[in-house]
């Protein structure tokens, strides 16, 4: 950093500084004081005005010994020179995610103009919690000058200058916002998870690009094939041929910044053999850690929530019992980790370990069961070991049945070793890999794109909002199948959301303003037209919040038979609004401004009833939030907002929600075949065979159901089920989906042609009726005129 000793030293004005102004307050060339203030040993901090804290003290000198430090300058020289883009790969935790963005910040680049830093994560906890740590490294507080933003969320301010993000959100605000206007730098962090959001974001960033000259972007990982990216990043340079005069165009690649070293060395270990099941080695793996390694905690990855569960229960259960044989052996903490768990829940996992059983003993540790989202950023202070199985659960869709589902795959390499990643953060690690090395070296090296293996529909709405139509020449780093394409662009025609002509619809606009899957929000702009709207968002609040259901494994009768109280008749959806509405008479009348962490608003609420009845009562407040941001966004787009009125239990009501429902997922619909006692349905179009989950309120069977959820576990299961009316399918005014020629001759079509016959015999009917009453009106006005003429 260009700056002199002198100027480093000098004291920062008095009083804070508002984090833009700070930025607007660099000149090229210069360090300001401020700003040299945060990277040295100076007293003051020029945010607050206030002296630094002995914390902020602490983490700095642990700072300076990170490995990218010693290329701090190399990395400004780089994103000071004309190329805008820049690769950089270093190792797990040698400090990119916390402190690139702080060199940046701090640098006395000319052309930041008082814009802010976006960093993007691919996952939200990883965003909160990086924030979190980065505004703890500069003291300052937590959503003022360092903020995150995630889905239904949004913790920065006026003065934010560095902002953590999911790719999600950063996708968002390009909607209204096509140039990034508001940012110098974006920084597009673990790029090799490949999510659909980082993926659009390249190409469209890279468009931004040719226009805003000042933008600089860096591209992060330590697992990343860093010459596909330079290449992908390359700028196209123009030079004259001395020899022969003619212009000569070359693509020049993008610049890469490799960080070796890392914090603190990791021992990976592998078995001998494979595992039979990854599940119980993995409790045994943690057993034996706790009672043979030294101190430590313990960072496990499994699939899915069950699982983990599962897990934490089993361990619980097996220390309880050794540790009341043994007096001398520490406690061990099982702590879940899954992304529906609500997150104060999950915020435990930052919490210190138990202290030791007996005074002067052994310190107690924690295991924390994850799924992968614990898999990259994240830094859990006393981590020490890593267990890995190798599995994880990835999304796959069949563009063929149009089945989008969750499916236990292998892991790649990258993926393996970003977990291992996780430990050697703070202190030496070890990494157990419960599978032999042979099979490491026969995995895949980097995660399929999750462009390649998703239904494409909400993406493409989104793309639509940025400006990008021409989805077959975008410039992809990996095209999406022209199938899954073409389904997608179906999926949006038969919701109204693009005409035929491939046009983003009225529809279409307001559907891209929801951060909600098309269907769930095609759902939701039904409820005005059924007189419905009030339902219908707190139904799609609530499917969106992590379930509010609670069912211990060792009370689950008690549980079901709570739960059998907000039952509704007409299915699950209207259990849903039961429930919230229960719920909100139990809730203080301020819970609509918590943010769902806790605190003094707590204490006004009624607990009892969350704990009677077997409530999440997190959830609840995470769906009152979305609520009220969906309300906002719905009367914003001009949407009425009704109410079939207080009770439920009416046939109006009843209806009027169902119809909304399958306004949307009509897509998502079965139908039951015979013999009815098995119980078994089959979904429209992709001829499937489900049957109805057994979480599911409803106890018959109706003839046609809507559902929210496809689930495979090894049995297909339709979830969050509700009854609909066949006839429903064919007055879905708004597409042709339901056209019988566009159904392939089997039973599907069978049933429906029936259905059409049926229809079309009771609007036969209904006519000759209507026919005979007028044939009589007129004899009967006849007879009327003839008496009174006689
Ligand atoms: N919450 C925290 N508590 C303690 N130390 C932390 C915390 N967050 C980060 N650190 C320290 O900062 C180091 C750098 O973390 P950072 O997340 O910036 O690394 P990274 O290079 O981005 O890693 P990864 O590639 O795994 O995301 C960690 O190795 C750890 O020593």
């Amino acid at each position: 950093m260009g700056s002199d000793r002198k100027s480093r030293k000098a004291r920062p004005p008095a009083g804070p500084i508002a984090g833009q102004e700070l930025l607007a307050s660099i000149e090229p060339g210069r360090t300001t004081a401020a700003q040299a203030a945060l990277l040295e040993d100076d007293d003051m901090n020029p945010y607050t005005g206030k002296p630094f804290s002995a914390q902020y003290k602490a983490i700095l000198a642990k700072r300076k010994q990170l490995p990218v430090h010693k290329q701090r300058q190399e990395f400004l020289d780089l994103v000071q020179k004309d190329d805008q883009f820049l690769v950089l790969v270093g190792e797990t935790g040698s400090g990119k995610t916390t402190q690139i963005p702080q060199f940046l910040l701090f640098d006395e680049q000319p052309q930041r103009q008082g814009k802010m830093i976006a960093c993007t994560q691919p996952r939200r906890v990883a965003a909160m919690s990086v924030a979190k740590r980065v505004a703890e490294e500069l003291d300052v507080q937590l959503g003022e000058e360092v903020g995150y933003t995630i889905r239904f969320d949004d913790n920065t301010g006026p003065k934010t200058v560095l902002k953590y993000m999911t790719d999600g959100m950063l996708l968002r605000e390009a909607m209204t916002d096509p140039q990034l206007s508001r940012y110098s730098t974006i920084i597009l962090d673990e790029a090799h998870e490949r999510t659909v959001a980082t993926d659009i974001l390249m190409g469209l960033i890279k468009q931004i690009t040719k226009t805003r000259k000042d933008l600089r972007i860096v591209v992060m990982s330590a697992t990343l094939d860093s010459a596909r990216f330079q290449s992908y990043f390359g700028i196209e340079t123009t030079t004259v041929d001395a020899a022969t005069g003619r212009e000569v165009t070359a693509t020049r690649d993008a610049p890469l910044l490799t960080i070796p070293g890392r914090t603190y060395p990791v021992e990976i270990l592998y078995t001998q053999e494979p595992q039979e099941s990854y599940l119980s080695s993995a409790v045994n793996a943690v057993m034996q850690i706790h009672q043979h390694e030294g101190e430590g905690d313990i960072l496990c990855f499994l699939t899915g929530e069950d699982e983990i569960e599962d897990a934490c229960r089993q361990v619980r259960a097996r220390v309880g019992e050794l540790m009341a044989a043994d007096r001398s052996l520490p406690d061990l903490r099982a702590l879940p980790l899954y992304s529906s768990l609500p997150v104060p829940q999950q915020q435990k996992i930052f919490m210190p370990p138990p202290g030791p059983r007996t005074p002067g003993g052994p310190p107690g540790r924690k295991v924390i069961f994850s799924t992968n989202i614990a898999e990259t950023s994240l830094t859990i202070d006393g981590v020490v070991y890593v267990i890995d199985p190798g599995f994880c659960k990835q999304k796959v869709y069949n563009p063929r049945s149009r089945v989008e589902s969750l499916l236990v795959s292998p892991i790649s390499q990258a993926s393996c070793n970003q977990r291992a990643g996780r430990a050697g953060r703070t202190r030496p690690g070890k990494c157990f890999r419960l599978f032999p090395e042979s099979a490491f070296k026969s995995l895949i090296p980097q995660t399929i794109p999750e462009m390649q293996r998703s239904n494409l529909a909400a993406t493409i709405l989104q793309m639509f909002k940025v400006g990008i139509k021409d989805f077959v020449h975008f410039d992809f780093l990996d095209a999406p199948a022209p199938e899954t394409l073409m389904r997608a662009f179906e999926m949006l025609n038969y919701l109204g959301a693009i005409s035929d002509e491939g046009e983003l619809t009225k529809v279409g606009m307001a559907m891209s303003e929801f951060p909600l899957d098309p269907q769930l929000t095609k759902a939701l702009l039904m409820g005005p037209e059924y007189g419905c709207s009030e339902e219908m968002l707190t139904i799609v609040a609530m499917l969106s919040s992590p379930m509010c259901f609670v069912r211990p494994p060792d009370q689950r009768m008690e549980a079901d038979r709570a739960k059998a109280k907000f039952d509704h008749e007409d299915g699950d959806h209207l259990t849903l609004c039961v429930v919230y509405n229960e719920a909100l008479k139990h809730m203080g009348r301020n819970a609509k401004s918590d943010r769902g962490d806790g605190g003094d608003q707590g204490k006004q609420w009624d607990k009892d009833f969350f704990w009677q009845n077997y409530l999440n009562e997190r959830s609840l407040r995470n769906a009152m939030r979305v609520r009220s941001q969906l309300s906002s966004i719905l009367e914003r787009c001009g949407y009425e907002l009704n109410s079939v009125g207080e009770d439920l239990q009416t046939v109006k009501a009843s209806r009027a929600i169902r119809r909304a429902i399958t306004a949307g997922f009509f897509m998502q619909v079965a139908h039951l075949q015979q013999p009815v006692r098995k119980g078994n349905y089959m979904t429209v179009k992709d001829e499937q065979v489900v049957r109805i989950h057994p979480s599911s309120c409803m106890k018959h069977h109706p003839e046609w159901i809507v559902y929210h959820e496809f689930v495979m576990t090894p049995d297909f299961y339709a979830r969050t089920v509700s009854p609909i009316e066949g006839k429903w399918l064919l007055s879905t005014k708004t597409n042709d989906y339901f056209d019988l020629a566009t159904f392939r001759e089997g039973p599907m079509r069978r049933e429906l042609t029936q259905l059409v016959h049926l229809a079309q015999a009771e609007k036969a009917s209904k006519a000759r009726m209507k026919e005979s009453d007028r044939k009589s009106e007129k004899r009967e006005g006849k007879s009327k005129k003839r008496s009174k003429r006689d």
